[in-house]
C-alpha cells in the first residue's frame, strides 16, 4: 500500500481533531467522513504505477465498475467578524459519518439530516481539505489519463476561493510557497509534481490554461489584452466536447511554471466588493492542467495518455437585496445567478433517474457548455460544496445542501483518452499473449502424452502420475482453446482416464494437439503480422499529417504574400484542427498505392511485396471488423 492509498483510509464515524487553528469559531476541527467515499474504491494504484506491464493491465477503462458518482463534500466556514459582531447563531451540527445537520431556522421547524462523502468543520484546515477531500484521488487518475474536475460551489462569501485559492491577497506580491494558507491549487501542484518524479518510466508533458466566464464572455487570464477580448467557445466533433478557441495554453516543465500560471490568472480575474464579501470572485475559473504521457510498453509500442484536471471556482449565488449590488455589480450577479441556474437545471435533470436520457440544457451557458463533459461525461468529478454556519445564512445553506445531494446522485463514466491506434495495438498485443499461453498449455499436454505412451513412464511412481495427469487434463477439460479443431471422432475422450487410453486413441489425441497447435501458431503469426502493419499505418499516418500540415502552411503564406492572389483569411485552430483530422482517417495503402499520397518508400515495399510473390497482406475477419469500426484500414472513397 502506497502513501497516498493510507491517506484515503476511512476515518471512524464522527471523528474530531483537536483543533490548532486560529479560527475563533466554537466548533473544533471536525473531519467526518462516509465509509463509502473516500477509499480508492475503483482504482488500484499499485497496479497501475510503476512497470509497464501493470500499466498495460489497467487502462482503458475505468475498473470495478464502468462508473463513478460524482464525489461530494461539504466544507464550512467559520463565523466571519460581522457575524460574530452581530451574535448570529451556528445553525450546523456535525453528527459524524459524513454526515451534516441543520437545524431548524424556526422553533416549529424540525433539523434536516444531510449525508456527503466528507464533511469539514469550520476548524478544518487547507491541509485537510487536501488530504481528506479526495483530491489527491484525482490527481492520481488525472496522470493516469482521466479528465478530472474539482469544482467549489456556495454562496458568495462561503469560502470557495478560500478553498481553492487561500485568502484574499496571498497573490498581491510573491506568494510564500510555505505559507499554510495556500489553497487546494497550490497544493495540488505541489502533490502532482511528487506523483511525477515517481514515474521514472513515463515522459510527461503538462500544459496549462487559465480561464474565467465573465458576464457570460469568456476572457484568457492568461493573455487578457488591454481589451480582453472574449473567446469563442465551440463544438469540436473530435473530441465531441466543448472547447476554447485560440485559448492560451502554457508549457509547465516545473512546478514554479505551473504556479506561474495560477499567479498570473489571480492577478488578471475579476473581483468586485459588495456588502457580503469584500473580495467577491465576480466570474467563474476555469484553471486546467492537462497531463500527456507517454511510455513505452513492450515491443517498442508507446502509449501516450491525455489526462487533465480542471479547477473551478464559481462564482457565489447571491442574493441581490442582501448584497446590495447595483449598477456593475448588479448585472454581475445577474450573470451569475443565470448561469449557476442553468448548472442547477443541468444538475437536476441528470440526478434524476428518470429522466435519464433526456435533455440536459448544458448550451444554455458557456459554463455548462464548459463543464458538460465533467457533469456527465467521461471524467471523474469532485464538488466542494461551501456553506456559512450562520443561522442569517439558512437560506443560502439549505439550497446548497440540496444542490450538493442532487450532485452526489449524478454518475459518469470516466475513461482514459487514448490514441484508438494505441489502443488497438495494445489489445491485440493481449490477445497475442494469451493465445501463447494457449499454446504454452497445448505444448505441455502434447509432451505429456507422447512419454505417457513411451513404456518408461509406466516405472513412474503413482504420485507423479497423479501430478502429471492434472497438468495435461487442465487444458481440455477447461475448454481453454478454441481453434475450432474438431477431435477426430467428434467426441472428445475423458482425459482423466488418460492412462487407460488404448495407444490408437493416444496417437489420435497427439495427432489433434499437433492440428490443434499448428492452427495457434498460424493466428499467433497472423496476429503478429497484423500488429506489425498496425505500427507501420501509424508511422504512415503521423507522416502523412506532418506533410498535410506543412503543404496547409506553405499554401497560406503563399497567399499572404501574394500580390496577385488575394489574402485569404488566416486559418484558425479549428480549421487546422479539422485538416489534422481529415489526414487521421487511415487510407489502407494496398488498396492504392499511389507514391504520390504514401509516399515513395512505401510504394517500393508494396512493389517488392508483389514482386517476391507474397499474398497481399489480408487481415482476419474479426480484426478488420474493429478496423472498420474505427474508420482504421478502410480505403478512402474520395
Ligand atoms: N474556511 C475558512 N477559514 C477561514 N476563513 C475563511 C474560510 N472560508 C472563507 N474564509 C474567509 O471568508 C472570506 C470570504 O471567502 P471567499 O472569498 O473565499 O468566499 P467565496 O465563496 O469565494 O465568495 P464569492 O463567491 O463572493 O467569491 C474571505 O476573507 C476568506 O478568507
Amino acid at each position: 500500500m502506497n502513501k497516498s492509498q493510507r491517506r484515503y483510509q476511512p476515518a471512524a464515524p464522527g471523528r474530531k481533531r483537536r483543533s490548532n487553528s486560529p479560527s475563533k469559531s466554537k466548533s473544533s476541527r471536525t473531519i467526518t467522513d462516509s465509509n463509502a467515499s473516500l477509499e480508492l474504491a475503483n482504482f488500484d494504484f499499485n497496479q497501475s504505477s510503476g512497470s509497464s506491464e501493470n500499466l498495460d493491465q489497467s487502462t482503458l477503462t475505468f475498473p470495478a465498475s464502468d462508473e463513478d458518482n460524482i464525489s461530494v463534500v461539504i466544507r464550512v466556514r467559520p463565523l466571519n467578524e460581522k457575524e460574530v459582531k452581530a451574535s448570529d447563531d451556528e445553525v450546523v451540527q456535525f453528527p459524524g459519518n459524513g454526515q451534516l445537520l441543520l437545524e431548524g431556522n424556526l422553533v416549529a421547524q424540525k433539523p434536516r439530516l444531510f449525508s456527503y462523502h466528507a464533511v469539514f468543520g469550520p476548524g478544518a484546515t487547507q491541509t485537510d481539505v487536501l488530504h481528506f477531500s479526495g483530491v489527491e484521488r484525482l490527481l492520481q487518475l488525472a496522470v493516469e489519463g482521466f479528465s478530472c474536475t474539482v469544482f467549489c460551489y456556495g454562496q458568495t462569501g462561503s469560502g470557495k476561493t478560500h478553498t481553492l485559492t487561500g485568502p484574499p491577497g496571498l497573490f498581491d506580491r510573491k506568494p510564500d510557497p510555505l505559507d499554510q494558507n495556500h489553497g487546494l491549487v497550490f497544493s495540488s501542484f505541489v502533490f502532482l509534481f511528487q506523483l511525477l518524479s515517481q514515474r521514472q518510466d513515463t515522459h510527461f508533458v503538462l500544459k496549462a490554461s487559465f480561464l474565467e466566464i465573465y458576464n457570460e464572455k469568456v476572457i484568457d487570464l492568461l493573455n487578457p489584452g488591454s481589451a480582453r477580448k472574449p473567446l469563442a467557445v465551440r463544438w469540436s466533433k473530435k473530441s465531441r466536447g466543448f472547447f476554447v478557441e485560440n485559448l492560451f495554453t502554457v508549457d509547465c516543465e516545473q512546478l514554479d511554471d505551473l504556479l506561474a500560471v495560477l499567479e498570473e490568472g489571480m492577478r488578471n480575474r475579476s473581483v468586485g466588493a459588495h456588502s457580503m464579501n469584500d473580495h467577491s470572485s465576480r466570474s467563474h475559473t476555469i484553471l486546467t492542467v492537462h497531463i500527456t504521457s507517454e511510455m513505452s510498453a513492450e515491443d517498442g509500442v508507446f502509449i501516450t495518455k491525455q489526462g487533465k484536471i480542471n479547477f473551478v471556482d464559481l462564482a457565489g449565488s447571491e442574493m441581490t437585496k442582501k448584497t446590495h449590488s447595483e449598477g456593475k455589480t448588479l448585472e454581475e450577479a445577474n450573470n451569475i445567478n443565470k448561469s449557476l441556474m442553468v448548472l442547477g437545471y443541468c444538475i437536476a435533470s441528470l440526478s434524476d433517474s428518470k429522466k435519464k436520457g433526456g435533455h440536459i440544457p448544458y448550451r444554455d451557458s458557456k459554463l455548462t457548455k464548459l463543464l458538460a463533459d465533467s457533469l456527465a461525461g467521461n471524467g471523474v468529478t469532485l464538488m466542494i460544496a461551501c456553506v456559512s454556519p450562520a443561522k442569517s445564512n439558512f437560506t443560502e445553506t439549505l439550497n446548497t445542501l440540496r444542490y450538493a445531494a442532487r450532485a452526489k446522485k449524478i454518475r459518469t463514466k470516466p475513461v482514459i483518452v487514448m490514441d484508438p491506434r494505441e489502443a488497438l495495438i495494445l489489445s491485440l498485443r493481449r490477445e497475442v499473449n494469451a493465445l501463447q499461453e494457449e499454446n504454452d498449455t497445448l505444448r505441455n499436454a502434447l509432451q505429456l502424452n507422447a512419454s505417457a505412451s513411451e513404456p518408461s513412464r509406466s516405472r513412474k511412481t503413482s504420485a507423479e502420475k497423479g501430478s502429471g495427469r492434472r497438468r495435461s487434463v487442465s487444458g481440455p477439460v477447461r475448454g481453454e482453446w478454441s481453434s475450432g479443431v474438431p477431435w477426430p471422432d467428434g467426441v472428445s475422450p475423458d482425459l482423466s482416464k488418460l492412462a487407460d487410453l488404448k495407444p490408437e486413441d493416444l496417437a489420435k489425441m497427439a495427432e489433434h494437439f499437433l492440428r490443434e497447435n499448428e492452427a495457434l501458431r498460424k493466428e499467433n503469426s497472423d496476429l503478429f503480422s497484423t500488429r506489425e502493419a498496425l505500427l507501420r499505418d501509424q508511422e504512415l499516418v503521423c507522416r502523412e499529417n506532418e506533410r498535410l500540415l506543412r503543404k496547409l502552411e506553405d499554401v497560406n503564406s503563399v497567399c499572404c504574400r501574394s500580390p496577385i492572389i488575394p489574402a485569404r483569411p488566416t486559418y484558425s485552430a479549428d480549421k487546422v484542427q479539422a485538416a489534422q483530422t481529415e489526414a487521421e482517417v487511415w487510407t489502407n495503402p494496398l488498396a492504392q498505392s499511389d507514391s504520390s499520397v504514401y509516399g515513395p518508400k512505401f510504394k517500393e515495399d508494396i512493389i517488392s511485396e508483389r514482386k517476391s510473390g507474397k499474398p497481399p497482406h489480408r487481415l482476419p475477419d474479426s480484426i478488420q471488423k474493429e478496423l472498420d469500426k474505427r474508420r482504421i484500414g478502410v480505403a478512402s472513397k474520395s
